[in-house]
């Protein structure tokens, strides 16, 4: 198989879909790998690191979509790339199609088989190639929050931890998940007064016992969300239901209610957000925006500014499937691996995944009605 990673198109976006490691890899299992010019430098990695591990560079991103039978990327693909796929092609990448309609019709236009990181699931609901990115994320989502909290990027000009004698700076989380438990580590660790809500009372009762009482767990629903919001100096927005849109948890009102120079880091809005008042995604070259006062930070690709961990951390896990994928054909792989299956998101002209279909008003079409499916999957 021709296996084709462009460089990424997206503001700021400094990661690359694989290292030389992984070159390394699909060459010794028969695989051809083409490498946009300068597609890894934003990482540290140069053409001449991938030549060695055995890949071919191409000058563009038309000839790199052009050779490939799999495209690898890190990003959703952006409008300059919708007319490149090929009809039947596999592309491999985080895809966020709920929030997405364009996109969507681009890949079933063209009868791409979009395979989406964030929706690959093992049996026991973990995410395996959404985890990475949200370690990443999560541990940002804090060192962000508390460098617009200090007066000069617009913050109340507060420290997160505080000092002896002044109380820390409250820290709200809502989402409990890998992003969050990350962005408590870091929030905890700062020495901010972190509060978590979550509806999922089992993953409640973990935090507390693997924070050992130095963060306070809270049943979410709006009264209490409401309470927590009107608290807090940093909020951090990451709720997850795979694949759909992200509810909007946290309304126009109770923003309202924060102080002036509070701020909200809203990690949550690749799948769309889920704060009322973000009304538009923003880049890492302007990553923040004010309404009722406070800062709102709404960057979707939020490990892109630390490039170099996260292609490392992203590449780690990805490999393993993409080589699935390219040893076996798509539809092998697909057949005889139920995490794979999960992250089928559309195949020749159909939407496979429902909550994306949902989310977007579309038909929705059960992967086993398209592929052969791996028994005991449920779509
Ligand atoms: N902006 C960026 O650059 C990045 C964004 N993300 C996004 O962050 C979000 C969270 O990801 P993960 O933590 O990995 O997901 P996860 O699945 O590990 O955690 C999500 C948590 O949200 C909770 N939840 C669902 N509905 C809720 C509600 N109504 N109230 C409170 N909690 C609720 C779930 O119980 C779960 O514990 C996803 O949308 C992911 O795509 C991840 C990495 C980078
Ligand atoms: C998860 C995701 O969208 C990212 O890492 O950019």
């Amino acid at each position: 198989m021709i296996i084709g990673v462009p460089k990424e198109i997206k503001p700021n976006e400094n990661r690359v879909a694989i290292t030389p490691a992984g070159v390394e890899a699909m060459v010794k299992a028969g695989h051809k790998v083409v490498i946009e010019n300068n597609a890894g430098v934003g990482s540290g990695i140069t053409n001449e690191d991938y030549t060695r591990a055995g890949a071919e560079i191409l000058a563009t991103p038309a000839e790199v979509f052009s050779a490939a039978d799999m495209i690898m990327k890190v990003k959703e693909p952006l409008p300059a790339e919708y007319n490149l796929f090929k009809e039947g092609q596999v592309l491999f990448t985080y895809l966020h199609l709920a929030p997405e309609p364009e996109l969507t019709q681009a890949l079933l236009k063209k009868k791409v088989v979009g395979i989406a990181y964030e929706t690959i699931q093992l049996p026991n609901g973990a995410l395996p190639l959404l985890s990475p990115m949200s370690e990443v994320a999560g541990r940002m989502s804090i060192q962000i929050g508390a460098q617009f909290l200090e007066k000069h990027y617009g913050g109340q000009g507060i420290l997160l931890g505080g000092v002896p004698g002044v109380p820390p700076a409250k820290a709200v989380i809502i989402g409990g998940g890998i992003v969050g438990t990350n962005a408590a580590k870091m929030a905890v660790g700062m020495g901010a007064d972190v509060t978590i809500l979550d509806l999922n009372a089992s993953r409640l009762r973990y935090l507390d016992d693997i924070f050992g009482g130095r963060v306070k767990t809270v049943m979410s629903n709006s009264y209490n969300i409401a309470a927590a919001v009107k608290e807090a100096d940093l909020l951090v927005g990451c709720v997850l239901i795979p694949g759909a849109r992200a509810p909007k948890l946290v309304t126009e009102e109770m923003v309202k209610t924060m102080k002036p120079g509070s701020v909200i880091v809203d990690v949550a809005i690749d799948q769309g957000g889920s704060i009322e008042t973000i009304d538009r995604v923003t880049t890492h070259a302007e990553p923040t925006f004010v309404k009722h006062g406070v800062i709102h930070y709404s960057v979707a690709n939020m490990p892109g500014a630390v490039a170099r961990t996260s292609t490392f951390a992203l590449t780690n896990v990805t490999l393993p499937y993409a080589l699935k994928l390219a040893n076996k054909g798509y539809q092998q792989a697909i057949k005889e691996d139920l995490a794979l299956a999960k992250g089928v998101n559309v195949i020749d002209g159909r939407v496979t995944y429902k909550s994306v279909a949902e989310g977007l008003g579309l038909p929705y079409t059960p992967l086993n009605q398209v592929i052969e499916v791996p028994v005991g999957f449920q779509g």
